[in-house]
């Protein structure tokens, strides 16, 4: 859990070759990356800049002369910092650099550089290589940061699958102006299973723990209750169970997707690559948003165990939570896939909706009403009303502050609290969306019954949630709301005798969850007293500090 030196060797360096270098240079690279011969990571993000790619500040200027790329570090903003296996695993790096050509800036480039040497593991001359220090999680994996003097690489090292250098310095533009960003949407398109598996460890251990716990009473005179009865403590953690499949039923669609765009750019399709940065671009944001906020639930519905580092929660927090920030800072992706839904706004108001793609297509549909009582095909449609009425209202905003004089970074900036609420709403619906279609698909009929009914208490969950935006326009009315809070309960109370089996079916084992409290076997309090127990201040009755600091201050006279 607190991440693996080697985890960006193959989460990004080796899919950064796959997908941006030639065939000729994978027969030289990848088979040894993929031995572990060599180690790589990903080397993009600087000190002074990590969102904004444009103005990355290494350098790789082509020297005709000697056919060499000359990597540079011109001030100290400009040190690669951050990349994980980057401070002392690593002997090599996707370097993403600004490549000028003929004194041509020509944007971010990606390049392998061998940083270290392959037999004493010692820093090349020209490169300064080493650890940024602790983090609040991934403590086991060496974030590093990188400075280059003048070091020159040679030109076959840039990675040329899509654009090219000819040894005379002509320059061979890529398909789409972004494929360099492959490696970036490959982890996004991953990143709803992965945060999905996070939740689902913390739901895991709350659930268990919750049916050992016992404390209070329903009805008086009975046995004290199991917690996981409570409704306030379904409330806390089944909706998350419902997120965390929905999560992965998202994240295997974009999965698939990636592995679509993949086979379509080497044919020279790119077609997919706007849909897909949008899709992944949202979806990142709002899976580590709503994680990140179920883990923390999750431990505190553990109560004052759940602190404890035996509930090993906080750990899955620290890491899962880390997904907010790295593949693309959560509120600039929103902003991202905001760009992408104001364009199909304009679309519409150009009458070209015909041109929209499937997953905006709902955008140019007005719906008038829905009778949620009709069941979870009504619910989509409140989702699309919803996220179709607050993607209008940031357009207009923003659209009206550009025709009254505004430069359009300025108008952006003024609806950008507005456009990002539209975003999350999109994805959101797009989850639902993935989540129907999933359990739909389903064949054992049992399995779909308990998919089904969580499926149920996520559209509830999630329609309340919004309801502020569906009451603003009078779309919803407030005994249509009565009759979805309803339902929420209802599905509560329908999963409570299923809640322990659905966490289960994750099958995780004691080793991987590392939890006293959310152990297979329920036997929580012998162990929490063994745990205790093993503390290091345990070790003697009397620690040193009784007499260095407590006696003396205990024995003054003052
Ligand atoms: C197999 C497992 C895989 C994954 C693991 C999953 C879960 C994790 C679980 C465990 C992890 C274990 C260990 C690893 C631990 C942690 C670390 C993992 C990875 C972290 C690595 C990193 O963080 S790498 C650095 C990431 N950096 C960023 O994401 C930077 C964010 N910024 C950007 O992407 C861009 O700068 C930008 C998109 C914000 C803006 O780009 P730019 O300025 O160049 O463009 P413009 O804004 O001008 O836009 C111009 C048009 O280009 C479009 N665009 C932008 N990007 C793309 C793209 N990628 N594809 C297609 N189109 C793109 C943009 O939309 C604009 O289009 P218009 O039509 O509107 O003009
Ligand atoms: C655990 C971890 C692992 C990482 N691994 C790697 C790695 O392997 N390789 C690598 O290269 N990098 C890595 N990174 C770096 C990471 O990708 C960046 O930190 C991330 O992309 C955010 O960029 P930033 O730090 O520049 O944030 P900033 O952009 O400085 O964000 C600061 C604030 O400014 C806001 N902001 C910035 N731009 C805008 C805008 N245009 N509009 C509105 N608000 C804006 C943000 O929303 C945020 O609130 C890692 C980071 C972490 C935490």
């Amino acid at each position: 859990m607190e991440g693996h030196p080697l985890a960006l060797h193959d989460v990004m360096f080796i899919p950064a070759l796959v997908a941006q270098a030639s065939d000729e240079q994978n027969k030289k690279w990848l088979r040894r990356a993929q031995r572990r011969e060599i180690v790589g990571c990903y080397a993009q993000t600087e000190l002074g800049h990590g969102s904004n790619l444009r103005k990355l500040e290494t350098t790789a200027t082509y020297d005709v002369s000697t056919q060499e790329f000359v990597l540079h570090t011109p001030q100290i903003t400009s040190l690669k910092w951050w990349p994980g296996g980057l401070g002392k695993s690593s002997n090599y790096a996707v370097v993403v650099a600004n490549m000028i050509v003929k004194e041509k800036h020509l944007g971010p480039h990606s390049f392998l550089v061998q940083l270290r040497d392959e037999i004493t593991h010692q820093s090349l001359k020209g490169i300064t290589v080493g650890d940024i220090g602790p983090k609040l999680s991934f403590n086991a994996i060496d974030n590093g940061f990188l400075g280059f003097d003048n070091y020159r690489i040679p030109r076959t090292n840039l990675l040329m699958r899509h654009s090219r250098v000819e040894p005379d310095g002509t320059y061979v533009k890529p398909p789409h102006a972004k494929i360099n960003y492959s490696a970036m949407v490959r982890v996004r398109s991953h990143m709803a299973t992965g945060q999905g598996n996070f939740l689902a460890q913390a739901l895991t251990i709350a659930v268990r723990y919750s049916t050992v716990r016992r404390q209070g009473f329903i009805e008086s005179g009975e046995q004290e209750v199991k917690v996981l009865d409570y409704q306030t403590q379904q409330h806390r953690l089944f909706p998350s169970i419902a997120k965390a499949y929905a999560f992965t039923f998202a994240g295997y669609e974009t999965i698939r997707l990636y592995e679509q765009l993949l086979k379509e750019v080497d044919t020279g399709n790119v077609s997919l690559m706007a849909d897909l940065h949008a899709l992944t671009s949202g979806l990142k944001s709002v899976v580590t948003h709503q994680t990140a906020q179920g883990i923390e639930q999750a431990r505190m519905a553990c109560g004052g165990h759940g602190y404890s580092q035996a509930s090993y929660i906080s750990e899955i927090f620290g890491v899962a939570v880390g997904g907010c920030t790295y593949e693309g800072e959560n509120m600039v992706m929103l902003l991202q896939l905001a760009r992408y839904l104001v364009k199909s706004v304009e679309q519409i108001k150009a009458g070209e909706s015909g041109k929209l793609g499937p997953l905006v297509a709902y955008l140019a549909v007005k719906v008038d009403g829905v009778d949620l009582e009709k069941g979870v095909e009504e619910y989509m449609k409140a989702f699309q009303h919803v996220s179709r009425l607050q993607t209008w209202k940031a357009s207009e905003k923003f659209l009206k502050l550009l025709k009254s004089g505004e430069k359009r970074e300025v108008a952006w900036n003024k609806s950008s609290v507005e456009l990002t609420r539209a975003s999350r709403l999109h994805t959101r619906l797009y989850i639902a969306e993935t989540f129907k279609r999933s359990v739909q698909e389903v064949a054992d009929p049992r399995l779909k019954e308990v998919l089904t009914d969580l499926l149920h208490l996520h559209v509830n969950y999630e329609l309340l949630d919004m309801a502020t935006y569906a009451l603003e326009d009078g779309f919803l009315s407030s005994s249509q709301l009565d009759y979805v809070r309803d339902q929420l309960y209802f599905y509560l109370a329908k999963i409570r005798p299923n809640a322990v089996s659905l966490v289960d079916s994750w099958e995780f084992s004691d080793m991987q969850l590392r939890s006293v409290l959310g152990r297979r076997d329920g036997n929580v309090y012998e162990n929490l007293v063994a745990w205790a127990k093993a503390s290091p201040l345990n070790k003697t009755d009397v620690l040193p500090s009784v007499e260095k600091y407590l006696k003396p201050m205990m024995n003054s006279k003052l």
